[in-house]
């Protein structure tokens, strides 16, 4: 069966999704395309994918016939509505992240799915589907003993003025906070935020950078720094350290290169590359399990407690203080992880 797959936002994510679906995964292909600017949504597919219908309406592309299953990638604020009703269609639903930006957002999905009886949705957190995540998995689980610590960082070379304070956990902690409880197969139980030195290269409406500090059930203590202007380059690192050894994220490969008396690893500088296979891989799941008509990977609690979670921090971020983290009850749909 080939997926006919509807695409909600047709911005930067959303023309790299249709390009993978079009381009370099089977299985499926894009028929219909809308955004809240309809040139968005021409632009795509004049040039990827002409045979697509551009539907005005979003809703109507959800409701459309034509459309097995959806792929949200507008606005993180406008995927609430969009996911809810793929769910009310029966239509499995791939939602980049964040699932919704406040917790009673994810909520409402979270119930609207189990009412409805089957997973349908799948959350974009794609570093559960990087190489190098699901290697550091392998030895956590196997090789360094119980967790004890985390320290990790989220390096952006540099962020635009409009992306302020917050955004720092709601567009960039959000993938630690959904990789580190993966990896440790944990939950949290508090959030705290400090504030070193700022950086002069922010702005206004950004304090840059952030040391993130969260406790887990199990007592595993983790620091994540968030430096969105560190210049450099874009770097993600994550160490964990267990009671029998530590283990680090693989860096990306690179060639290492001997020129001018220095010894030298270029870094990437852009986002897009450095997860660009996990993206081919979490949309292949996608497709598969669409054709089953339900959904796999990263649900829909995850994304809810992704968001409870990024409350508090945020909370923290604004009171200074530790700021406890509880969750409900989890619903048996999500017992298979
Ligand atoms: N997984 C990742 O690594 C990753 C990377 C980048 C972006 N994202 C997520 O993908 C989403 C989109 O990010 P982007 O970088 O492509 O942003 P973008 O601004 O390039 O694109 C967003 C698009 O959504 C459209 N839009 C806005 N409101 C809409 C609405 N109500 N209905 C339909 N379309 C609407 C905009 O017109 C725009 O074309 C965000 O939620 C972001 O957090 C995830
Ligand atoms: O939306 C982007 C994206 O999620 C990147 O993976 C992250 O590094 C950026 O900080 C964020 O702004």
């Amino acid at each position: 069966m080939t997926v006919r797959i509807g695409v909600i936002g047709t911005g930067m994510i959303g023309r790299d999704h249709t390009r993978r679906i079009q381009q370099v995964l089977s299985g499926a292909r894009v028929v219909a395309l809308s955004d809240y600017d309809p040139a968005a949504a021409r632009a795509v597919q004049a040039g990827l994918v002409p045979e697509a219908q551009v539907f005005e309406r979003s809703e109507d592309l959800v409701a459309s016939d034509q459309v097995d299953a959806v792929l949200v990638c507008s606005t993180g604020a406008t995927h609430e509505p969009y996911v809810l009703a793929a769910i009310a269609a029966g239509k499995p639903v791939f939602c980049e992240k964040p699932l919704a930006t406040t917790a009673a957002g994810a909520d409402r999905i979270v119930r609207a799915e189990v009412d409805f009886g089957k997973r349908l949705v799948q959350v974009g957190f794609m570093r559960r589907y990087d190489a190098g995540y699901r290697m550091l998995k392998q030895v956590v689980d196997t090789e360094i003993g119980a967790p004890l610590m985390v320290h990790a960082a989220h390096r952006n070379q540099s962020v635009p003025e409009s992306y302020a304070t917050p955004m720092a956990i709601h567009d960039t902690l959000i993938h630690e906070i959904d990789v580190l409880r993966w990896l440790l197969d944990d939950d949290y139980v508090s959030a705290q935020v400090v504030f070193p030195r700022r950086t002069r290269h922010s702005h206004a409406g950004l304090a840059d950078p952030q040391l993130v500090l969260l406790e887990t059930k199990k007592g595993v203590r983790i620091d994540v720094e968030i430096f969105v202007n560190c210049r450099y380059g874009y770097d993600i690192q994550c160490q964990i350290v267990g009671e029998e050894g530590l283990a680090n994220l693989p860096e990306p490969m690179a060639i290492t290169l001997r020129k001018d008396a220095r010894l030298q690893n270029a870094l990437l500088v852009d986002w897009k590359e450095r997860f660009i296979d996990s993206y081919d891989v979490e949309l292949a799941d996608f497709i598969a399990a669409a054709a089953r008509g339900t959904a796999v990977g990263p649900s829909s609690w995850d994304g809810y407690v992704a968001a409870i979670t990024s409350d508090a921090c945020v909370e923290a971020q604004e009171s200074g203080k530790i700021v406890p983290i509880s969750l409900p009850k989890r619903p048996a749909l999500y017992d298979q992880g």
